[in-house]
């Protein structure tokens, strides 16, 4: 039986460690070897994540709530000083048009970006379009926590009958891949893992090794499988973790790449807002009162 797990638990676990969110003041990094900063962010929120309909691979537009979070985010990152040398984003607009936000609030929107379905959210298969609380009536609390958030039990494939199938299928943004033959009909969070990080270590690493100063604007379980991979966070550990829209977040990593004691996953936000938004995602599935 699924262990229930205290999302506020580990929410506070990690926002307690949000000790240093201005770029260039942190402390704690004397030990003489090069480190790496990236900056990560989740898109804000989507027409679809407004509507609680799982969203997955479908190309659904900002909210003006989302459009506001990106200018947010933007500004957060402004008044920190952060500069880019380029970013990274996903082939969906959701990111795509967060990642603008920010670079305009930025004045930084001639910066190269480049886009990647290796970056996209993990495909939700036959959950697609469906409305969250809706499937936890039909299938109870526990099996859609396990789709939402297990690492390796993937949610039922997408079937021709589902109404964005085609959508889908046949959306331009797929042009340049995958390959028909790869293209996903449903991800569990170590599938999208496994299609993320190999772009994560032979294109963004060795960006960051050049001393690129490197945004990612991509997806919850994308980053997810980004955050699981730098932090080597258990398969249980990781679903607890929900990241929130449009926050960013970073991480100084050492030579080794890896995260440098209290420099990962910290948030350029105030604990409690960053706290409650965590939440938020977390009660996606429960029915408003
Ligand atoms: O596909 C979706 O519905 C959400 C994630 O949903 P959960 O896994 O949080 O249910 O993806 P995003 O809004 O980050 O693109």
């Amino acid at each position: 039986m699924l262990k229930l797990f205290s999302v506020f638990e580990f929410a506070l676990r990690t926002i307690s460690k949000m000790a240093c969110p201005v770029s260039d003041q942190c402390k704690g990094l004397a030990s003489g070897g090069k480190t790496y900063k990236i900056v990560m962010v989740r898109h804000g929120e989507s027409e679809w994540n407004k509507q609680n309909l799982f969203c997955g691979w479908y190309n659904a537009d900002l909210s003006d709530r989302g459009r506001d979070e990106a200018k947010r985010a933007g500004k957060a990152l402004k008044d920190a000083n952060y500069e880019f040398d380029l970013a990274f984003t996903s082939v969906l607009k959701r990111a795509n048009e967060t990642l603008d936000g920010i670079l305009t609030e930025l004045g930084q929107t001639g910066i190269p970006i480049r886009k990647t379905w290796r970056l996209n959210e993990r495909h939700y298969g036959g959950l697609t379009g469906l409305n969250k609380v809706d499937t936890v009536a039909k299938y109870g609390d526990e099996q859609v926590a396990i789709w939402r958030r297990s690492f390796d039990v993937p949610p039922p494939p997408i079937t021709p009958d589902n109404p964005y199938y085609d959508t889908i299928l046949q959306d331009p943004i797929y042009a340049d891949g995958p390959p028909k033959e790869e293209f996903p009909m449903f991800e569990s969070l170590k599938l999208t893992i496994a299609r993320t990080l190999p772009f994560w270590n032979d294109v963004v690493v060795p960006e960051l090794k050049a001393g690129k100063r490197v945004l990612i604007a991509a997806h919850g379980n994308s980053l997810r499988g980004i955050v699981k991979h730098l932090d080597q966070m258990s398969n249980d550990d990781i679903m607890k973790l929900n990241l929130p829209t449009g926050i960013p977040f970073y991480y100084i990593l050492d030579e080794n790449l890896k995260p440098v004691p209290n420099e990962s996953l910290k948030f350029l936000g105030d604990p409690e807002t960053v706290r409650k938004a965590m939440e938020e995602v977390a009660n996606q599935v429960k029915a408003k009162k």
